[in-house]
C-alpha cells in the first residue's frame, strides 16, 4: 500500500499517476483543504486537472500508517519538522523523499535526514526531470529511484513504475538528492541571465559551468560522478534551466527584470544556494555560481554585478 504525504504539486500529480496502478492514499496537512479536495475532486496545485476515484484523500495521520511505502512530497526544509511530528506513523517504512533541496540546519539531504531522525526506515530518494503538470496530464516522464537497500530498491521500482513514469534505479541516494538539489540553483542563474538578456550563450555556458560545480560537491561528499551524468543531475538540469515551467527559472527571469516573485511559491533553489553555499565553504570546494546565487537571493549583491565576478575570475583551464 502507497500513500503520499504532501497534497500540493508534485505529491497529487504522483498521487494520479501511482492510482493507475492501484489504490493511493493522499494526505494533505490542512483538513479542510482536504476535505475540499476529496468532494470537488480537483486541486488549485493543478488546475483543470480532475483527481481519479482510486485517490483516497485524507488529513489523517493515521491512514499513512496503514501504508508500508510512503513518498514525502513536501519542500525540503519541511521535511525534518515532519519526520520529527510524525515517527510513531511513519518508522520502520521505506519512505521516499520526493523533495529537491539540502536542509539549511543541517545542510544535508533527505536520505541522510530520514536516516538520522528514524533509523528503524528505509530511505530512499525519487527524483529527476518531471513537472508535475507533466505527470498529472499522464505525459511521459524519466525518473531515478535511488535506495542504498538493493532489494527495496528493486520493490520500489517495481511498485512505483507507471504508465506514464519510467523509473531507472540506482544505489547511490547521495548523488540522486544532490542532482536534484543543486540544479535548482543554477536553474535560478540560468532565469536572471535570460531575465537580465544576456542571451542564451551566457546561459548555455552557465548551465556547463554550474554542472562542473555540481559535479565536483558531489564528488567531494562521495557520490558516484555517474549517478550526475544522469537523470536527477545533468537530465533535471537540463529541463529546469531551460522551460518557462519551473518555478526556480521563472524566479530567476523575475529576479534579472527586477521584478516581484509570488511569494508563497516553492522555490527551493533560494534555501538551498544558501545550504550548498555553506557546504562548500565547509568542505573547501569551489562553487562560485552556486555561492553568487546565494549572494544575490541573499540580497547581497545585484545581479549583474553577481554575473561581472563570475567573468572576472582568473582564467582557469576547463
Ligand atoms: N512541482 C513540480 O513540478 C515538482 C516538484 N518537486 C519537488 O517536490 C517538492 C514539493 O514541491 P511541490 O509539490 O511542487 O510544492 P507545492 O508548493 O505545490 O506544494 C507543497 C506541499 O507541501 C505542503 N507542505 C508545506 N509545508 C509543509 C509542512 N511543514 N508539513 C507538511 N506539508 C507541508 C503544502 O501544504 P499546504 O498546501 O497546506 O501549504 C503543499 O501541499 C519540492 O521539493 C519540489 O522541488 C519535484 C519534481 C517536480
Ligand atoms: O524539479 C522540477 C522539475 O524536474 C520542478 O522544478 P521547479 O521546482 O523549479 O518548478
Amino acid at each position: 500500500m502507497i500513500a503520499v504525504a504532501g497534497a500540493g504539486a508534485f505529491g497529487t500529480a504522483l498521487a494520479i499517476s501511482l492510482a493507475s496502478n492501484g489504490p493511493v492514499t493522499l494526505w494533505a496537512r490542512d483538513a479542510a483543504a482536504s476535505a475540499r479536495m476529496r468532494e470537488r475532486r480537483e486541486t488549485a496545485y493543478l488546475p483543470g486537472v480532475t483527481l481519479p476515484a482510486g485517490i483516497d484523500i485524507t488529513a489523517e495521520m493515521a491512514a499513512v500508517a496503514l501504508a508500508d511505502t510512503v513518498l514525502l512530497a513536501m519542500p525540503a526544509q519541511t521535511i525534518r519538522g515532519f519526520l520529527e511530528a510524525n515517527r510513531d506513523a511513519l518508522d520502520g517504512k521505506a519512505l521516499v523523499a520526493c523533495c529537491k533541496g539540502i536542509d539549511l540546519a543541517t545542510l544535508t539531504g533527505a536520505a541522510s535526514t530520514i536516516g538520522a531522525i528514524l533509523p528503524g526506515a528505509t530511505p530512499a530518494i525519487l527524483t529527476g526531470p518531471s513537472f508535475a503538470a507533466d505527470i498529472a496530464r499522464g505525459l511521459p516522464t524519466a525518473l531515478t529511484i535511488a535506495c542504498a537497500d538493493e532489494g527495496a530498491g528493486h520493490r520500489l521500482q517495481r511498485d512505483l513504475t507507471t504508465g506514464n513514469l519510467r523509473l531507472y534505479r540506482t544505489t547511490d541516494t547521495l548523488g540522486a538528492e544532490l542532482g536534484g538539489a543543486l540544479k535548482n540553483v543554477i536553474a535560478i542563474a540560468s532565469g536572471a541571465c535570460i531575465g537580465k538578456g544576456y542571451g542564451a550563450s551566457a546561459r548555455a555556458a552557465l548551465m556547463t559551468r554550474g554542472f562542473a560545480e555540481m559535479q565536483r560537491l558531489a564528488a567531494h561528499l562521495g557520490a558516484d560522478p555517474a549517478t550526475l551524468m544522469g537523470l536527477s543531475g545533468f537530465g533535471d538540469l537540463t529541463l529546469t534551466c531551460t522551460s518557462d515551467l519551473s518555478r526556480n527559472y521563472r524566479f530567476g527571469l523575475a529576479l534579472g527584470r527586477g521584478e516581484a516573485f509570488d511569494a508563497g511559491a516553492t522555490v527551493e533553489g533560494v534555501r538551498t544556494a544558501e545550504a550548498v553555499a555553506h557546504l562548500a565553504r565547509r568542505e573547501g570546494v569551489d562553487m562560485p555560481i552556486t555561492t553568487l546565487v546565494a549572494e544575490v537571493v541573499g540580497g547581497r549583491i545585484e545581479v549583474a554585478a553577481g554575473l561581472g565576478q563570475l567573468l572576472s575570475r582568473p582564467l582557469k583551464e576547463e
